[in-house]
């Protein structure tokens, strides 16, 4: 570690350093993020990008009187190297590691957890509203991205903080980037802002003519006035947000620490909220991130010297097989159209919009607008293909149920990164999404166990004519790939892929719970243990003769689903069961209890909720009374 750095293990022995060497830290801590995260992976581009910005922030303000709330929070590792946690980089991300977001539990100086989009400005309202109610001090800065800027949340904010004059300051990060290029008007309006500096000299020699205008009689001085306003208008610059109530500085160099410095000052004296307009560069002082940005956004380990990663998956995700079947099937259906929020490389929709640019919608980080905009086209017509990650859904939830669902409209929700995430943590995880649809009428929900199966459920969901949803989850396909032919799946039937007659115990499995389940069958039976196999594919309607013939020719069961237990594909069961008056037999379920799940690789935290082929495999044995031979039997490997 370099000079200033090293020395750096508090806020305050930032505050000791003079300006003229905030340069040089800058330099040392863009090297730190790329010897780091080339090793452990991560959010390198934002990061490289808010280096500057996060210094001049910190040795101004003193936190955590002063608070900052960051948006999203991916773009927060200079924060936490600031803040006292630059030795626990080794653990970024990572089980009982580094969160990859500002986290409450890490640090006094993380003022609200983050992960999701667009929630910066409402927590500074609040944190705002809290402090002066309470007679507090302290000032309150939201860092939200331009990407972040297009989610309907930040947008209530601005009004409201405008409507109540909320002594907040909004530092707008603006690097023209989401995860791919920023797309809206507002992405536009923000170009303008940016990229015409002669915005700047008009603007302030109209300021200066306009002001010249002496004060002449009444209707003409009335005119003047009007004509004053007029001018103001069309050529102050940030008038979006001044007409929000906010006052505007910018742009800022948001690498310039001096020229931030300058302007948080100038911020400091303003009453009311301020709107800072920060211009950044993504993927700042290393070129393969400054060149693709898109790829560094979210980058595995990679080789500094070229930018290659050091990891080659070993096969296709399921993202990709959805994108190339959602591609294959549109080729036959010019009804087809595909939706994004701001995730098109993440969701595989790329691949489609690759080959049907003009059927393909980026809407920005506005999740409940993707799903009634859906809505709306399937209203039209057209037979839309929304695609969101698991986590990223629950922010459409009432859009589901009230413009989808009781619309009864023909819309196909392709759930991603649905069950364990990984790295990313409690925020992002996809273990909802069964307890919150499960309840919605009309809906269709299904999941599929591997690819092939993946892309049969999306050709049924397509041609299912009201809302169907599927779920998979993140990560490489499990099961042979290509179908020749994509055939409907009968909704609400089961698959029995080891016979359930005449066992010493049946499991019941769903989705990526399949797998696993198979390969701790294939052990048990290798101990000579008759075991069953039934593959429920859906979660509703649930294939009801299926699984009510499995319960009553069971000796044992155990069910299994990789999601919250609460509510979710199990208690159907349970429930289906108990609506039947029908004794269940000796069974337990697998699945999420009452916690959130934390950050840790995809095998670690299933292994740690026991929903890897061994956990599952343990769990038999227990409902078989041999658990205590559970190593005994378990080859390593299995898995
Ligand atoms: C509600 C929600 N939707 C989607 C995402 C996924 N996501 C994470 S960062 C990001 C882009 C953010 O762009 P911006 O705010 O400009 O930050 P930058 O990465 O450019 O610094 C997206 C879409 C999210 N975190 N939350
Ligand atoms: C910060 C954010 O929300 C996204 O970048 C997310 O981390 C992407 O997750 P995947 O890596 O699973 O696409
Ligand atoms: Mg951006």
């Amino acid at each position: 570690m370099s000079d200033y750095l090293a020395g750096i293990n508090t806020v305050a022995d930032l505050k000791r350093l003079k300006s003229y060497q905030l340069k040089k830290l800058a330099e040392e801590i863009r090297e730190f993020l790329l010897e780091n995260i080339s090793v452990t992976g991560g959010h390198l581009a934002s990061n490289l990008g808010t280096v500057e910005l996060t210094i001049a922030l910190h040795h101004y303000l003193n936190s955590p009187v002063d608070k900052i709330i960051w948006d999203v929070g991916h773009q927060a590792y200079t924060h936490k190297i600031l803040t006292g946690r630059k030795d626990c980089f080794t653990k970024l991300r990572q089980k009982n590691g580094l969160s990859g977001y500002p986290k409450c539990s890490e640090s006094p100086h993380d003022i609200m957890g983050a992960g999701h989009s667009s929630t910066s400005i409402s927590a500074a309202v609040g944190l705002a509203m809290a402090r002066d109610t309470l007679q507090q001090q302290g000032d309150i800065y939201a860092v939200i991205g331009d990407g972040a800027l297009t989610g309907g949340m930040a947008f209530e904010a601005l009004n409201h903080a405008g409507h109540i004059k909320a002594n907040i300051n909004v530092i707008l990060n603006d690097n023209e980037m989401s995860i791919a290029d920023n797309v809206g008007a507002v992405s536009n309006y923000l170009a303008s802002l940016r990229n015409d500096p002669t915005l700047n000299k008009v603007k302030s020699d109209i300021e200066f003519l306009i002001n010249k205008i002496p004060r002449i009689g009444g209707t003409v001085s009335g005119a003047v006035d009007r004509v004053k306003n007029a001018l103001k208008y069309t050529f102050i610059q940030g008038i979006l947000f001044e007409e929000f109530g906010f006052k505007y500085l910018g742009p800022i160099d948001g690498h310039n620490i001096v020229e931030l410095t300058h302007y948080f000052q100038q911020a400091e004296a303003i009453k009311g909220p301020v709107l800072l307009h920060v211009i950044t560069k993504k993927g700042k002082g290393y070129l393969p991130a400054e060149q693709n940005p898109d790829k560094f956004h979210g980058v595995g380990p990679f080789n500094l010297s070229d930018g290659s990663l050091k990891k080659q998956k070993s096969n296709k995700s399921y993202s990709t097989v959805f994108g190339e079947t959602l591609a294959r099937i549109a080729k036959e259906d010019p009804k087809i159209v595909g939706i994004t929020a701001a995730m098109p490389g993440g969701t595989g929709m790329s691949i489609f919009a690759a080959q049907f640019p003009d059927r393909y919608y980026d809407v920005g980080i506005a999740e409940q607008h993707a799903v009634t905009m859906s809505t709306g086209l399937a209203k039209g017509g057209l037979k839309p293909v929304c695609a969101l990650y698991s986590t990223f859904a629950q922010r459409a939830y009432d859009q589901i149920i009230h413009d989808a669902a009781i619309q009864n409209v023909d819309l196909t929700l392709a759930i991603d990164r649905a069950g364990i995430v990984g790295n990313d943590g409690e925020t992002h995880q996809g273990l909802f999404d069964f307890s919150f649809l499960r309840p919605v009428p009309n809906l269709v929900m299904m999941a599929p166990r591997d690819a092939e199966q993946l892309q049969q459920m999306l050709y049924t969901a397509i041609n299912y004519a009201g809302p169907a949803v599927l779920r998979y989850p993140r990560g490489v396909i499990n099961g042979q790939y290509q179908p020749e032919e994509l055939a409907e799946i009968k909704i609400a039937t089961a698959e029995e892929l080891l016979s359930l007659e005449d066992t010493d115990l049946n499991i019941i499995a769903i989705g990526s719970t399949v797998y696993p389940a198979q390969r701790a069958a294939a052990v048990l039976q290798q101990h000579g243990f008759k075991i069953g196999l039934l593959d429920a594919r859906f979660v509703k309607p649930l294939a009801e003769e299926d699984i009510l013939k499995t319960i009553k020719t069971s000796k044992k069961l155990l069910i299994l689903e990789e999601q919250m237990l609460a509510g979710g594909f199990s208690s159907a069961i349970l429930e289906l069961a108990a609506d039947q008056q029908l004794p269940l037999p000796d069974h337990s379920r697998l699945g999420i209890p009452d916690q959130f799940v934390q950050q840790g690789s995809m095998a670690e935290m299933k292994a740690e909720f026991e929903l890897d082929a061994k956990g599952i495999f343990k769990n038999a044995l227990a409902l078989l009374g041999k658990v205590e031979e559970v190593e005994k039997l378990w080859q390593p490997g299995q898995d």
